[in-house]
């Protein structure tokens, strides 16, 4: 069971609000898409309406990619959207992180640093070691409450996310509630499932892969985006070098050998591309995977038309689809056809969830609309339909009742 606003006397009171607003950036630096911040709208401007004082957390990217940065555009952005001034400090538990959240009276609102610009916060520990990172040890006795709203990084067990609920009184935030609620019970759904698996964060999905298959709760799984690459090459396929290198780049190589196991044990309920696209002469080439390996200098950077022909028979018998990452790189108009038939494709199936932030801007991105359920959360939405609990949910599931606790216990 958990608290939610309901539960909070939030006036006078100083919450430490963890939201996900982890967005696609453009090259300028500004937001490329602002769905992640308009989702918590509600949940801020409840705090702040009911007189809260709002210190929000959060992550933008990963340390190392081309999104990895600060959270002044959110800031910005997230003004514009609650139609109130939201500051924005560059700090996240320092003194000076301290005393902006000190310093909020009533209805106030700061941003604080990107969370992970501090190394512990790309750890996953146990809630009681995360309590104990510098990030929660400093920042939480400037807090009255926690209130977790991202559900998209639910599946972390990182400090902002698993820490703070063992010390200081933890509650949901809207979205979290309604994402629970909603993608509460995967046994529910009619069969046949099949779970599509694309976008480029490989080791999640292939973790999503196993939990499924070995709880028999998916009949297939189709592969797709940097995942179905990776299954290709496990699968014996030459994809050339400008893939591999992709690859080996984002430090997936040891995935593949992870991709072949799950083929030896379950290859019969796993569908791979049957040919993928490749920009040459500027333009889109399909290339069927016994005509493999490309050119040079040519990665696979979609699913071609008959692999997608292969997916759309297999999804018409099915009774739900849930889906994650785009099936190419969207972004480039050669390589959106992937993305636009497959989850077309989808909608026609009688339950569909998706979920993934590149993939909602994907989907808004060309227009395709009609699924069951769109999540704000891509690896946490499916995480949670192979029936494994959340580290973040079961933190707030056993967080203290009062600050008192905190003091007893640390
Ligand atoms: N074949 C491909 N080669 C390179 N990049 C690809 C390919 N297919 C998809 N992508 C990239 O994958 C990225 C999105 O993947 P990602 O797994 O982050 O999806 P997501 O919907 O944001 O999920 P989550 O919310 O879990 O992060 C896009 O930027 C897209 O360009
Ligand atoms: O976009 C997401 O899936 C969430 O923000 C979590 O990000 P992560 O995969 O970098 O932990």
């Amino acid at each position: 069971m958990i608290d939610t606003l309901d539960d909070l006397d939030v006036e006078g009171t100083t919450v430490g609000v963890r939201v996900d607003i982890n967005s696609p950036i453009a090259d300028d630096g500004s937001l490329a898409d602002d769905a992640r911040l308009r989702a918590h709208v509600d949940t801020l401007s409840e705090l702040l309406e009911r007189s809260g004082r709002v210190a929000v957390l959060a992550h933008q990217g990963r340390p190392g990619g081309d999104d990895f940065g600060c959270l002044s555009p959110h800031a910005d952005r997230l003004s514009d959207l609650l139609g109130r001034p939201v500051d924005y400090v560059d700090a996240t538990f320092s003194q000076a992180a301290r005393e902006a959240v000190q310093s909020l009276e009533d209805g106030d609102c700061v941003v604080l640093e990107n969370t992970r610009f501090y190394s512990e916060e790309y750890m996953e520990f146990d809630p009681d070691r995360a309590a104990r990172t510098q990030l929660v040890a400093n920042l939480a006795p400037v807090l009255d409450a926690y209130v977790n709203d991202a559900f998209a990084a639910a599946h972390r067990s990182q400090p902002s996310l698993v820490g703070f609920p063992t010390v200081v009184p933890g509650y949901a935030g809207r979205v979290m509630e309604s994402e629970l609620d909603v993608l509460g019970s995967i046994e529910e759904t009619p069969e046949p499932r099949i779970y599509v698996l694309g976008g480029a964060k490989v080791p999640d999905s292939i973790d999503v892969a196993w939990s499924v298959l070995e709880k028999d709760l998916a009949d297939h799984i189709l592969t797709a985006g940097v995942v179905a690459n990776v299954f290709l090459i496990a699968d014996g396929v030459d994809l050339g070098d400008a893939s591999s290198d992709f690859i080996y780049e984002q430090g997936y190589w040891d995935e593949i050998d992870r991709a072949s196991d799950l083929l030896d044990a379950y290859g019969d309920r796993i569908a791979l591309p049957r040919d993928v696209a490749v920009d040459r002469d500027d333009g889109r080439h399909e290339l069927g995977v016994n005509a493999l390996p490309p050119q040079e200098g040519e990665a696979a950077m979609d699913i071609g038309s008959s692999t997608l022909a292969y997916y759309e028979r297999l999804l018409e018998d099915a009774g739900t689809v849930i889906l994650n990452g785009p099936a190419g790189v969207f972004e480039d108009d050669r390589f959106e056809l992937g993305t636009r038939r497959l989850y077309g494709a989808a909608t026609d199936v009688p339950t569909s969830i998706v979920g993934g932030g590149d993939t909602a801007s994907a989907l808004r991105r060309l227009g395709v609309e009609g699924f069951s359920h769109v999540s704000t959360g891509g690896g946490a939405a499916l995480q949670m339909l192979t029936a494994d609990q959340l580290p973040a949910v079961s933190a707030l599931e056993r967080t203290v009742d009062t600050a008192s606790d905190r003091n007893d216990g640390h």
